[in-house]
């Protein structure tokens, strides 16, 4: 599992080795990561390291402070290093170490912005040590437009020290011009806002450098579940299982103009292991899914007697069925875990309940927060994706899986999970049908078994979002198995699904050092 924090709970944890002198340490060692997180980068394009151009952009705080003594340890390896100083004042001992090392200084003026900007963007290396975690809003005056200009003639590589300068490192949102970084070097332990979108875009590859505070953090203000844990988490059946043991999903889905998802959804839940699925709905479209899925039972009883474990509502649904509109509403009112897809979310009550999984897109998100009377449209969602979550999590008291290319995951209880498993292939028509299809699947084989989430540190009251978000990490990875890099059909992200279930699985088997989540790349 991945642990993500906010500026101040890792400031906090820094705090007393602070107060005990540590602080020049604690410096060294970002700025040591730093470096060597350079020369990695470089060695890995292939790029030579003597005499190499690096440009870093510092300001007058502790970020531009590991900026300048990173570089210090660049031009110690035969680097050609110039610090643009963006502020009227930089950390004393940094700028003395990089002058000693034979740095360049030059001063960033608004006369100057221009041709520095150029010189950065020549640069082989640019590293963005304007603001990090001490930063009030967004970069301002020449820096902004420094940042602006670099921003359309790029470096080849752009690295971020802790965090890209103008990004919130509690909530990903940006105020102003961002460099886009294609690495982010952090300290101490990963920032939130480099996982939630739109921070996570601009932050790239996220490297965490651990620096000595880490057993001074507190509970995580995001977590990201890695294969390793979904190895813990995912069901195996024992010898003595039946399909009813294992978990038995109700879908209500699909509609005369969209029959396609209800297929869909239900290839997505078989293919994530469900026991059984039983379909309500329309004849024509349970026509349609006992041609393409046989396995599925149809049937045209009421919800209340439906004996299943757990529901799928609303995938390609058009809310002009009142039956299947009724269906919706047992469903989310019957106590049952179930997810809430599409269709779904305008018919639902305002207040649900945290096993009550809604999976809107940023434009869907934005209309319930817009009906729950929080004035957001889908650009504003876009902006501040995890305030946008945990907004709506917090009015309906329901889970909230915000789709994306980053999903992020908010339980009512103010729990969150971010995931990047997938490709931008997977944003194709259907996707969405099958990761429903892969969320109920989920929510009906281990939404009971609280054991087994409390086995691996996870809250059970949170298992509601933990199941949503090992479902987004299995859909997302089936998805880029299935595409490598190609276009993908919805159809083939639920055929990759076993093979990747089989994948993470086989991690339970190895030894724990053995497993990924030794890794400190986040992606
Ligand atoms: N605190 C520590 O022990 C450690 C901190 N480290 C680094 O220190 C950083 C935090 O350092 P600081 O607290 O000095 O904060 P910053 O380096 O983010 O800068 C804060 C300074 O910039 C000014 N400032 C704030 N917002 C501004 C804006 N929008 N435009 C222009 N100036 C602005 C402030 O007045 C302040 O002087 C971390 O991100 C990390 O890089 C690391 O060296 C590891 C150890
Ligand atoms: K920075």
């Amino acid at each position: 599992m991945i642990s993500a924090y906010t500026g101040t709970q890792i400031r906090e944890a820094e705090k007393p080795l602070l107060d005990s002198g540590m602080g020049a340490v604690l410096m060294q060692r970002a700025a040591y990561g730093l470096a060597h997180a350079v020369v990695s980068e470089l060695r890995t394009r292939g790029s030579r390291l003597y005499g190499c151009s690096v440009v870093v952009l510092t300001g007058k705080g502790n970020n531009g402070g590991d900026g300048l003594f990173a570089a210090a340890h660049l031009a110690g390896r035969g680097m050609r290093t110039t610090a643009v100083l963006a502020a009227d004042s930089a950390h004393p001992d940094a700028l003395a170490a990089f002058e000693r090392a034979g740095g360049r200084v030059v001063h960033l003026t608004e006369a100057n912005a221009p041709d520095l900007a150029a010189q950065a963007g020549r640069a082989d290396v640019v590293i963005d040590a304007l603001l990090g975690t001490g930063a009030q809003g967004g970069l301002r005056g020449s820096a902004a437009a420094l940042v602006s200009l670099l921003a359309e003639r790029p470096p080849r590589l752009a690295v971020a020290c802790d965090v890209p300068s103008g990004l919130n490192s509690d909530t990903g949102e940006t105020a102003g011009p961002v460099l886009f970084a294609d690495l982010t070097v952090t300290f101490g332990g990963a920032k939130a806002g480099l996982l939630a979108d739109p921070g996570a875009d601009y932050a790239g590859t996220v490297h965490v450098v651990p620096i000595g505070i880490e057993d001074g953090l507190p509970w995580p203000a995001l977590r990201r579940l890695e294969p390793s844990d979904l190895a813990t988490l995912l069901p195996s059946p024992s010898r003595r299982s039946h399909k009813y043991s294992r978990g038995v999903l109700g879908v209500v889905a699909g509609s005369t103009a969209y029959p396609g998802a209800a297929v869909l959804a239900c290839r997505g839940a078989l293919a994530a292991g469900v026991g059984m699925v039983r379909y309500l709905g329309p004849p024509d479209v349970a026509d349609l899914i006992r041609q393409s899925c046989p396995e599925v039972v149809c049937s045209t009883g009421t919800v209340a007697d439906t004996h299943v474990q757990a529901w799928l509502v609303g995938s390609g649904m058009d809310g002009a069925d009142d039956e299947q509109m009724q269906h919706v509403r047992d469903a989310a009112d019957s106590g049952l875990p179930t997810v809430a897809d599409a269709g779904a979310l305008p018919a639902l009550p305002d207040v649900l309940a945290p096993q009550v999984v809604l999976t809107p897109h940023a434009g869907e998100l934005a209309t319930l927060l817009q009906r729950l009377g929080a004035g957001m449209d889908r650009e504003a969602v876009e902006a501040a994706t995890l305030a946008a979550a945990r907004q709506a999590a917090g009015l309906t008291e329901a889970t909230v899986l915000l789709k994306g290319a980053t999903t992020l995951v908010a339980s009512p209880y103010q729990d969150f999970y971010s995931q990047s498993d997938g490709t931008p292939w997977l944003a194709t028509a259907g996707s969405g049908d099958v990761l429903a299809g892969v969320i109920g699947a989920l929510l009906a084989q281990v939404g009971s078994d609280v054991g087994r989430f409390r086995a691996a540190g996870i809250d059970p009251d949170e298992r509601w979002a933990a199941i949503a978000a090992m479902a987004a990490s299995l859909h997302a990875r089936a998805g880029a198995a299935a595409s490598n890099g190609a276009p993908l059909t919805a159809g083939r992200v639920a055929e990759a699904i076993p093979g990747i279930w089989d994948k993470v699985s086989a991690l339970s088997n190895q030894r724990p050092w053995e497993r990924n989540s030794r890794s400190h790349r986040l992606r």
